[in-house]
């Protein structure tokens, strides 16, 4: 975040209050191989849902499972996003899309994974604070067109609203 305050020309502390304490989380997720009963419920074999992230960074680790993790390209057609050893996938989350009125892209992502191996990825998620309020920098919708894209919003406000659309939607 402070090579992020320099690169937009912000004291290189101007993150600080929003972030600390960050609402940081770290997962260990599991992709089994699909029987043909979830290949028949789940024709697609999508086990992780089209989306961007939510908060600030993503830093992802993944096992070598190739042609699994899929990034939406700006054509729209999905571009595998495989593993390089020693190297962490790293995403953009919609806080930094929202703090730079679009400068900085939230990119969609699923995970197919047809595989017959046990898939691992553990990402981890570095956010905002939980209360922090995030509203376009005024230096990056000067760069932008001068019109804020975003009203602003509180990150767990935020996060509350897309784990009730992403996980609970077909449940109300
Ligand atoms: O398993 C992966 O490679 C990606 C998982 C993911 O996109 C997420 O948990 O937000
Ligand atoms: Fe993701």
């Amino acid at each position: 975040m402070r090579c992020m305050a320099v690169a937009l020309s912000l004291p290189e502390d101007h993150f600080e209050e929003f972030i600390n304490p960050s609402f940081w989380v770290c997962r260990a997720i599991g992709y089994p191989p699909l029987t043909p009963e979830a290949m028949e419920a789940n024709p697609g074999g999508v086990g992780c849902g089209a989306h961007s992230d939510y908060g600030c960074w993503t830093f992802l680790l993944t096992d070598e499972t190739r042609g699994a993790l899929k990034v939406e390209g700006k054509d729209g057609a999905w571009v595998d996003a495989d593993p390089v050893e020693g190297c962490y996938v790293v995403n953009v989350g919609d806080m930094l899309m929202q703090w730079t009125n679009g400068l900085f892209k939230s990119t969609v992502h699923q995970v197919v994974h047809l595989g017959s191996n046990y898939r691992v990825s553990v990402p981890v998620f570095f956010e905002p604070s939980w209360d922090a309020r995030i509203t376009p920098l005024e230096t990056c919708v000067a760069k932008t067109g001068g019109k804020p894209l975003y009203e602003g919003v509180t990150y767990g406000e935020y996060l509350l609203g897309k784990v009730a659309t992403n996980f609970y939607a077909d449940k109300k």
